[in-house]
């Protein structure tokens, strides 16, 4: 099978290789890629939706909306019974196992102890050729993923096999191998994707093996998608022949340290990426403390924050001025505060997250992400009130720190223009909108694909606009 699959990815113009200290990796073997190409799309081998949101989501499409519960077992939702025949062959021995749960432990059925139930009946059902095995569709690549198990602390190592003790008890299949469980949980932490509709908002979990062999930089050349379940790998720079292939596994818009320490926890690797190789030169202390330091005293020095020697101050590395530790603990004590408040009385949510973005505007340096997470809080409740006009104001009051944070073909950037045009539009500011969207149309068509529906209403969103505006025009002359 692993011959095969070289095969197959060599037709691609792709080859698996082994690099020490990083495992197998994926590189461009025979050709270039440029942006906007696919490298690879692959089907889940496992998935399962997400509920983060709240939200229940079908089993098979993902969708959310009118659903019904399987009768039976009471934990799958869909959205039709076209979708509930076609994830039967999946669901019937999960459905079974599920059903003899007592009815108040059901609720205990986690979307990650179900995609190990999955895992374990997807393999079963290969093995009786119930369903077929393909190249890119077999245990045999799960069997190859990394697991870390000698890198587990004992507390999480105790947690993955209580949860795989769950799936036994669940499944009570005579020949299951626990430890084989529980080194499966760990292979799915650093091995599954989140799976997310075109506008990047979670919609479930997957396992994509042929996927996972792809390494993960911090300035990565490719960007993971989604065309609906299908994980897509799409170019979002020119990758030569022999160069690796890089996707991101974490949010790229963070300090050096904090990327590492997210990379280390969970991926257990040292990032040497080309800009974790920065690590303390003076371009990177800058980077990190522009993305998560302080500002300057003077609102308009747009200078970043170091401690002084003495470790008393923070000194402008712009013009020198100094800020004092307890002035600025003061204003983080009253943020945290606030945003204690912010989780207890959600019906003023608005006005809380307003009051912490003065306090952080007052504490951290403009670019920060800290205060961008702060204002699209603020964006979504507004736009959820359909205050439009002030949803706008806030939309390009991030535009620059996004500009910042996502150079490139990043489709966040990408996003976020798409949301400042189609407000600019809804309010009829079309020369506006018409910038905006361009903006958004040329990232979008190279992360995303080009036809896609998702695209083709960002186009025709374009097209609109430049109408209004011409008719507009025709109206003056
Ligand atoms: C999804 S897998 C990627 C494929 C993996 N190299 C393999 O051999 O199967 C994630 C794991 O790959 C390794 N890895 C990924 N990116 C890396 C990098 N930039 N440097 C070193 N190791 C990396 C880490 O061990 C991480 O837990």
């Amino acid at each position: 099978m692993q011959q095969d699959l070289e095969h197959l990815l060599e037709g691609q113009g792709l080859g698996v290789s082994i690099l020490p200290g990083k495992g197998r990796c994926l590189f461009a073997a025979s050709r270039d890629f440029y942006p906007g190409e696919v490298i690879m799309r692959q089907d889940p081998y496992v998935y399962v939706p997400g509920n983060s949101d709240g939200e229940s989501r079908c089993d098979r499409c993902l969708c959310s909306g009118k659903l019904s519960k399987c009768s039976a077992c009471q934990v799958a939702w869909y959205c039709g019974s076209s979708c509930q025949k076609s994830d039967w062959n999946m669901h019937r021995l999960e459905c079974k196992a599920l059903a003899m749960v007592d009815k108040d432990k059901r609720k205990f059925v986690t979307p990650s102890l179900r995609l190990m139930l999955k895992l374990y009946i997807r393999r079963r059902l290969q093995q009786d050729k119930v369903i077929p095995a393909t190249v890119w569709d077999n245990h045999r690549l799960v069997e190859a993923l990394v697991a870390h198990m000698s890198e587990l602390e004992e507390k999480q190592l105790v947690l993955y096999a209580q949860m795989a003790n769950l799936v036994n008890l669940i499944l009570q299949w005579p020949d299951i191998d626990i430890r084989e469980i529980t080194e499966s949980f760990s292979k799915l932490s650093c091995n599954a994707h989140t799976i997310c509709d075109s506008e990047l908002r979670p919609l479930g979990t997957g396992l994509y093996p042929v996927i996972a062999i792809i390494n993960h930089s911090c300035a990565p050349n490719s960007v993971l998608v989604f065309d609906e379940r299908t994980a897509v790998v799409r170019a979002v720079q020119h990758i030569s022949k022999g160069s690796e292939v890089f996707i991101s596994y974490i949010e790229t818009a963070a300090s050096t340290a904090t990327r590492r320490k997210a990379l280390k926890e969970q991926y257990f690797f040292d990032c040497l990426c080309i800009r974790c190789a920065k690590m303390g030169t003076p371009d990177d202390i800058k980077e990190s403390a522009i993305l998560e330091g302080y500002r300057c005293q003077d609102s308009r020095c747009f200078g970043f924050l170091l401690r002084d020697s003495e470790n008393e101050e923070f000194m402008c590395q712009e013009c020198g001025q100094a800020r004092s530790k307890e002035e600025m603990g003061k204003i983080a004590g009253e943020e945290k505060d606030m945003l204690e408040e912010a989780s207890t009385r959600s019906n003023h949510a608005l006005s809380i997250f307003k009051k912490i973005e003065n306090l952080q505007e007052e504490l951290y340096h403009p670019f920060s992400v800290i205060l961008l997470r702060t204002r699209e809080k603020i964006i979504k409740i507004l736009m959820d009130q359909e205050d439009w006009t002030e949803a706008l104001g806030y939309c390009r009051l991030t535009i620059s720190t996004y500009e910042r944070a996502y150079p490139g073909f990043h489709p966040l950037l990408g996003l976020q223009y798409y949301t400042c045009g189609k407000i600019e539009w809804l309010l009829g500011e079309s020369d506006d909108a018409i910038k905006s969207l361009s903006k958004a149309v040329d990232i979008l068509r190279v992360t995303h694909r080009a036809n896609s529906a998702f695209v083709n209403d960002l186009v025709s969103r374009l097209d609109e606009a430049r109408a209004e505006a011409y008719y507009k025009l025709s109206q003056c002359t």
